[in-house]
């Protein structure tokens, strides 16, 4: 069966999203799941309009097309829910229906159809920052709620990942923070290879070296997480970068919750960084939280082409920050804070992308964001129930040890 006349592949999904290769092109479908809630056009066009005209350009996610919205037939939807399932995950095939109308956007997971080989290395950063609602017990969220995920057996062991040493910008602590998400993936870090899910939560640290080896681009794992740390404090910009091997010391290694300060203000990770904190600097109340934002993606919308603001201006944008209602701007730090980074490469040419010097190769890269899409307010009164719950976990945990 083919999709929009063309062969597929599955890539992978979240708990929105099934994600679906287009071969041949530069495009996925991110199809949408629709149990629970109803999707109409009217949604995913407002959706669409949310990535493409705040999204992207806040987080300036330049190798982002414009995401469209395409219709697929009702038989095609039917027979694309059976072939699908074999490839689906058991804990995710508990929500079925799709919705026919998806969405088009770029594959993240190759630089080119046209390289010979594409890799892709996908991260959930998660929350980078300690908020000031959990300050008082030094711990950030993810750490927190990696004892919520134990309780409810959704994962093995606690991961000794903390979002904090990743957006450090202290190269000694992201190294520290890469090794710890690849000793105990989760959802946070994945491989692919054209396309295809290599390195996922069931990995260890011996299938990366052998996938390495097979990559034959970076002699061993340190060098391999040079290069990603390389590419996260790039502005994105810049042609080129000399990749200088970097000797770990773990001895700077945090073993709680600490906030750095060393992200350059043009890197990547540091514009992530500043729109998640989007919802420290306002004050909000969850009980606000009334039938007036159940439409808030098309009302930001309006607002956005009434002004006439155009989001990749840099004073435009602080109009936009300015005026923006408190709630909106803490639901678009919620989506910072949940998406992914994927960084696909290759050591095939490829014109006017960046790439990294390693030793005598040239590794051609991309380096964007994904799952940008907008999320219901209820996220807002969904966080602080976690939290809640969360630390009285916590707590009873320290209780009995
Ligand atoms: O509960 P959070 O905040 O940690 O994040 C949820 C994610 O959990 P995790 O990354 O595993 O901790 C969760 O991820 P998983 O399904 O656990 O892989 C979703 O990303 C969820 O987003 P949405 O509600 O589907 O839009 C995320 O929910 P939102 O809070 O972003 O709505
Ligand atoms: N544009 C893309 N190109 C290639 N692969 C993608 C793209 N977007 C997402 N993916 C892959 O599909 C997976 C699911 O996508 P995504 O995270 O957007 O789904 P989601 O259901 O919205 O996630 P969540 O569970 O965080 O709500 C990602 O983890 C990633 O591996």
């Amino acid at each position: 069966m083919k999709i929009l006349g063309k062969s597929w592949k599955y890539i992978n999904e979240g708990n929105a999203h099934i994600v679906v290769q287009i071969l041949g092109t530069n495009y996925v479908l991110r199809l949408i799941k629709e149990d629970g809630k109803t999707t109409t056009p009217k949604n995913v066009y407002d959706s669409v309009n949310f990535v493409n005209l705040i999204m992207v350009p806040l987080l300036e996610n330049t190798h982002y097309e414009n995401e469209q919205t395409v219709e697929i037939s009702k038989s095609d939807l039917t027979e694309l829910r059976k072939l699908l399932l074999p490839f689906r995950p058991a804990n995710r095939i508990h929500k079925s229906l799709i919705s026919q109308i998806a969405i088009k956007a770029t594959n993240l997971s190759i630089v080119s159809p046209n390289c010979e080989i594409n890799y892709c290395i996908e991260i959930k950063p998660k929350e980078g920052y300690l908020s000031s609602s959990l300050r008082q017990y030094a711990k950030c969220y993810y750490c927190f709620k990696q004892y919520l995920k134990l309780q409810m057996k959704a994962i093995k062991e606690t991961s000794h990942y903390c979002p904090l040493d990743l957006f450090s910008g202290d190269k000694n602590r992201m190294k520290h923070s890469l090794l710890n998400m690849i000793n105990n993936p989760q959802n946070n870090f994945k491989l692919f290879k054209n396309g295809s899910l290599i390195f996922n939560e069931q990995s260890t640290k011996r299938d990366l070296q052998n996938i390495l080896k097979d990559m034959n681009c970076f002699n061993d794992t340190p060098l391999f997480l040079d290069f990603i740390i390389a590419t996260l404090l790039s502005d994105n910009i810049r042609p080129y970068i000399k990749l200088m091997a970097h000797k770990e010391n773990t001895e700077s290694a945090y073993h709680q919750c600490v906030e750095g300060n060393g992200l350059d203000t043009n890197s990547f990770l540091y514009k992530l960084l500043q729109l998640q904190k989007l919802s420290e600097n306002v004050a909000f109340n969850v009980k606000d939280l009334n039938n007036d934002y159940v439409d808030y993606v098309s009302k930001l919308i309006e607002q956005l082409n009434f002004s006439k603001l155009d989001l990749h201006c840099q004073s435009d944008k602080e109009t936009f920050y300015e005026a923006a209602d408190p709630i909106h701007l803490a639901l678009i730090s919620a989506v910072a804070k949940d998406c992914s980074i994927m960084i696909s490469f290759s050591t095939s040419y490829v014109e006017n992308i960046p790439y990294v010097e390693v030793g005598d190769a040239k590794v051609f890269y991309k380096l964007a964001l994904t799952d940008l899409e907008p999320k219901s307010p209820a996220t807002l009164s969904k966080r602080k129930d976690t939290e809640k719950k969360m630390i009285e976990i916590y707590e009873k945990y320290r209780e009995s040890t």
